[in-house]
């Protein structure tokens, strides 16, 4: 047996859902994690300061008595959105970040920014006041390689944006590419990244030998193998610029099962397993706390929390349900394929 105390882990990038699918998955995270950005990609979608604070009240109402957990509310970007509106929201403290999708690049994305251009007085006022953006890092045009579109993304969006707005704080979220990696880390400033827990797992193998497996299925989808050591080995370097976000993004088993299964890996449950057990392969127990507990909160300008957890190794692998049940149906749960034997006790 063998302890790690660290300070409670924060979640940057979290799919909650509405209705059933949050009451059923809300307690997985409220569990382990103090805090936890909110993804606003809900049908519809999460656009304005009320809709984010209506969503709040939701949230809070059905994370169990014994927990206390904040959710983080960011606003769905859209080519509409109204500069004053986030601007008040933020003041508020209500709204963390901004989150902008381009259109078609993933679930529930339709309503994304077609021509960054109209966004552009959004992004003016979040840059002079200091609103993060968080951006799911993928073009979606058809001429580009679904394994090339977060490395196009880089060159042909965030570059140029990041140049004609130095002062705008951007979130990479869920970097898959060794591309990204080295982006962030060639940046002098106002740029960080977060990165999945399944990322740090499964290389694109997981989701297409011995047959198509939906639930290793996520966007942007995993890519081969050197860049999940180039993500390992961002995760656990220490490195303030990088820090946890899941993504994990539930959905209903019949809705991966078929013929045009959805993207999302549901990781909540068993997160802070899978990651003791990867940084204790890098030799890196010892920066896990930085990684899921302070790296994040220093650059969204938050206090770390004060609270502890402790993680425990045991001889016996870790028992986890394989599915959890909701109300709206089951959710099947990551399977790293292989024992784990920490558990947050
Ligand atoms: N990551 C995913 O594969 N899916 C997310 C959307 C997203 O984060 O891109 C979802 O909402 O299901
Ligand atoms: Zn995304
Ligand atoms: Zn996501």
């Amino acid at each position: 047996m063998q302890d790690l105390v660290i300070r409670r882990p924060d979640d940057w990038h979290l799919h909650l859902r509405d209705g059933g699918m949050l009451r059923g998955v809300i307690a997985d995270t409220s569990r382990h994690f103090a805090r936890a950005i909110i993804m606003p990609n809900l049908v519809p979608p999460v656009v304005t300061t009320a809709d984010a604070a209506a969503y709040r009240e939701r949230i809070l109402a059905a994370v169990p008595a014994e927990d206390r957990f904040e959710p983080l509310m960011t606003l769905y970007l859209t080519e509409g959105t109204d500069p004053n509106d986030v601007e008040a929201g933020f003041r508020r403290g209500l709204v963390k970040a901004v989150k902008l999708y381009p259109a078609g690049a993933t679930t529930n994305s339709h309503s994304g920014v077609r021509d960054i251009e109209k966004a552009m007085p959004v992004l003016e006022r979040m840059a002079a006041i200091g609103t993060p953006l968080c951006v799911h890092g993928e073009v979606t045009t058809a001429d580009v390689d679904i394994f090339d579109r977060e490395a196009v993304f880089i060159e042909t969006v965030l570059d140029p944006l990041r140049r004609r707005l130095p002062e705008l704080r951007i979130t990479m979220e869920h970097v898959t590419t060794k591309d990204g990696i080295d982006y962030i880390k060639a940046s002098k400033a106002n740029l960080a990244g977060s990165i999945t827990t399944h990322h740090l797992i499964i290389n694109r193998n997981a989701i297409l030998v011995g047959g198509i497996k939906p639930h290793y299925y996520c966007l942007p989808v995993a890519k081969r193998e050197t860049h999940r050591l180039a993500l390992r080995a961002a995760a656990t370097s220490g490195d303030t610029r990088f820090f946890l976000g899941t993504d994990s993004a539930p959905h209903v088993d019949p809705l991966k099962e078929c013929a045009c299964g959805c993207a999302g890996i549901y990781t909540s449950i068993n997160t802070m397993s899978c990651l003791a057990h990867v940084f204790e392969e890098e030799g890196a127990l010892d920066r896990l706390e930085a990684f899921a507990s302070l790296n994040g909160p220093a650059w969204y300008g938050l206090p770390v929390n004060e609270e502890t957890i402790t993680l425990r190794k045991s001889e016996e692998p870790v028992r986890y349900p394989a599915k959890v049940e909701t109300e709206v149906g089951p959710v099947t749960v990551f399977d790293p394929m292989y024992p784990l034997y920490w558990a947050v006790v």
